[in-house]
């Protein structure tokens, strides 16, 4: 327990010293309840002779102690109780920074499960329990060594039983973690398996109903939901189990001490009057003790959630060494290269060079490494050999932000956000002008159609980008990518989702884009690679061929096939 209360204020960060103070407060908010008893000890102490002046002071000893609770409670609650949600809204801040620091190899689909189960439901159970478990626990552990300290004045076999008591309690309480340690992991990789089944269930939903496949995806699906059902009344029932136990263990320890106390009574060992109050202290006590069971329960599944919780925060970062990139040019070099997702080596001592303000088009068969290349670049991935620089500087040595700062990216699939048109565009600098977005989607060729949306530049994109076409997508990619104005541009040609009659007004806004920068093109349309600078054709992760086109239809190489094969259409994209 104690273990937990540490490691939230570990990560309590800026809200570490409200912590303390509420533990404070809760401290003086139990001995004000304590108090409560010296009136009845008072009360008790005169009974054969009460006077009025005895039942005055019981009284205002009752008024110091119930306002000195009601004080102390207020200070806890303004000390701590809002403290555990922005204690994990930072966490979760921070933790969107470190993804944005993480290789791309990071965010596998089972990892994305796992962290969007920690960033919404592990991190709301640490919000609503945290705090609550210290409470419970400094409540009852205040509590209960006030009172046995207050019962040794005045009789120490009677606080030693309390305290045989309180530790067969703890015992139990030890007993009551484990057994929440085991079904509190069990929960949550249900609970991790059931955002995972449920992510692609929703995002497979469109593949599923085509192939008429409704009943896999939700069997799929309701088996995660039926083991998190289980494994959440498994938990309960072994809870509700050993917390009766817990629950006896005080109740015959007060019936105990009711029988040691008669015992001493009769013995003449105490007054009558010590007697009841023992037998008082001992219900108070005892009370507060059940009460810290639960917090113990929740002090257990605090520290399992903050062991999940670990799994983010140990997010590998690619900045660990970095400093910013202090390009002197937009040159980009490669150097013996080689990459290898997990143990399959998918570039294979690659190197190349594109000077900057030229263009080179990367062509290649499917799958033989083109967007890995244009990937390494921009150090989604780290290289495990060779070397890649962007203005003499290895990118290793670069931070994510200075290295992404230089490049614009249009991926092939376009991800919009949830938000408007205007700051799906804004994305690509967060500073520009309602002008300048407005240029940019003009220079983009999209100024016609968003004007033509309901809201104008103010409608809603649905997430991903799901209400607009892919062509208008792709559009707005490249508006956002024209207003970043990088002096790299990394693009993937939309080999769909153009009709040819919006080409041309495609080829306008690619062309806006990449005029006098540095461009790396996977290409799929003849014109991009007919009037790039250099052209490299890719095969099973090397670089096959390289120069213009005039030099390449010149060799009896893989290029010329290519050519041949794409006017076949079969399989070569170009
Ligand atoms: N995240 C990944 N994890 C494991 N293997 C991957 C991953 N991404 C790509 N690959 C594999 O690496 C190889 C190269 O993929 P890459 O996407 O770079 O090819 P490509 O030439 O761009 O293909 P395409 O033209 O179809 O987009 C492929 O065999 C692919 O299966």
């Amino acid at each position: 327990m104690l273990r937990m209360i540490g490691r939230i204020l570990e990560i309590a960060g800026d809200s570490k010293p409200r912590i303390i103070l509420g533990i404070v407060f809760n401290f003086f908010k139990t001995v004000s309840m304590a108090m409560m008893l010296l009136a009845v000890f008072l009360v008790f102490e005169h009974l054969e002779a009460l006077t009025p002046d005895v039942i005055y002071q019981a009284l205002w000893i009752i008024i110091v102690s119930v306002c000195g609770r009601f004080l102390f409670q207020w200070l806890m609650d303004i000390s701590m109780s809002a403290k555990g949600f922005d204690m994990f809204r930072d966490y979760r801040l921070a933790v969107g920074e470190k993804l944005k620091g993480a290789p791309m190899g990071y965010f596998s689909e089972q990892r994305l499960g796992t962290i969007q189960s920690i960033l919404t439901s592990t991190v709301v159970e640490l919000e609503q329990y945290s705090m609550m478990a210290i409470m419970d626990i400094t409540g009852g552990v205040s509590m209960a060594v006030v009172i046995i300290v207050m019962m040794a004045f005045y009789s120490l076999p009677i606080a030693l039983l309390s305290l045989a008591g309180l530790i067969i309690g703890l015992f139990v309480l030890h007993v009551i973690q484990k057994r929440a340690a085991i079904h509190t992991v069990k929960v949550q990789a249900a609970q991790e398996n059931l955002v995972t089944e449920s992510l692609e269930y929703i995002r497979g939903i469109a593949v599923l109903r085509a192939f008429l496949q409704d009943r896999g995806g939700e069997g799929a699906v309701y088996r995660a939901f039926e083991d998190r059902r289980q494994a959440a009344y498994d938990q309960e029932h072994a809870a509700a189990g050993v917390m009766k136990l817990y629950s006896l263990v005080f109740k015959l320890t007060s019936c105990a001490l009711l029988f040691l106390a008669t015992a001493l009574y009769l013995t003449g060992a105490f007054p009558l009057s010590y007697c009841l109050m023992f037998l008082v202290s001992a219900f108070l006590v005892y009370a507060e003790l059940e009460v810290m069971g639960d917090g113990a329960y929740l002090a257990r599944k605090v520290n399992n959630e903050l062991d999940r919780l670990e799994t983010v925060t140990d997010i590998p970062s690619l900045d660990r060494t970095a400093r910013e990139l202090r390009a002197v040019s937009s040159d980009i070099e490669m150097k013996e290269v080689s990459f290898a997702y997990d143990s399959r080596t998918v570039i294979d001592h690659v190197s190349l060079k594109v000077p900057q303000g030229t263009s080179c088009a990367i062509v290649g068969p499917s799958g033989s490494g083109k967007t890995t290349l244009c990937n390494l670049i921009a150090r989604f991935w780290d290289v495990q050999e060779g070397e890649v620089l962007v203005g003499g500087q290895n990118v290793k040595d670069c931070t994510a932000d200075s290295l992404l700062s230089q490049i614009s990216m249009v991926f092939q699939n376009v991800y919009l956000f949830h938000d408007t048109v205007e700051n799906n565009i804004r994305f690509g600098n967060p500073d520009a002008s309602h002008e300048q977005v407005v240029e940019a989607a003009k220079r983009a060729c999209c100024h016609e159609f968003i004007t033509a949306l309901p809201e104008g530049y103010d409608t809603i994109v649905g997430e991903g980008g799901s209400t607009l076409s892919g062509g208008e997508r792709q559009r707005i990619s490249i508006a956002r990518a024209i207003l970043k104005n990088a002096p790299i541009v990394i693009l993937d040609e939309a080999t769909s989702s153009v009709d040819p009659e919006n080409e041309h007004v495609l080829l306008t806004a690619i062309y806006e884009l990449t005029r006098g920068k540095t461009l790396i093109a996977i290409a799929h349309r003849l014109s991009t690679v007919r009037k790039a600078d250099q052209i490299l054709v890719v095969d099973k992760g090397k670089i096959v061929q390289k120069g213009t086109h005039a030099q390449l239809v010149q060799e009896d190489g893989i290029y010329r096939k290519f050519l041949r094969l794409r006017s076949e259409s079969i399989g070569w994209q170009l």
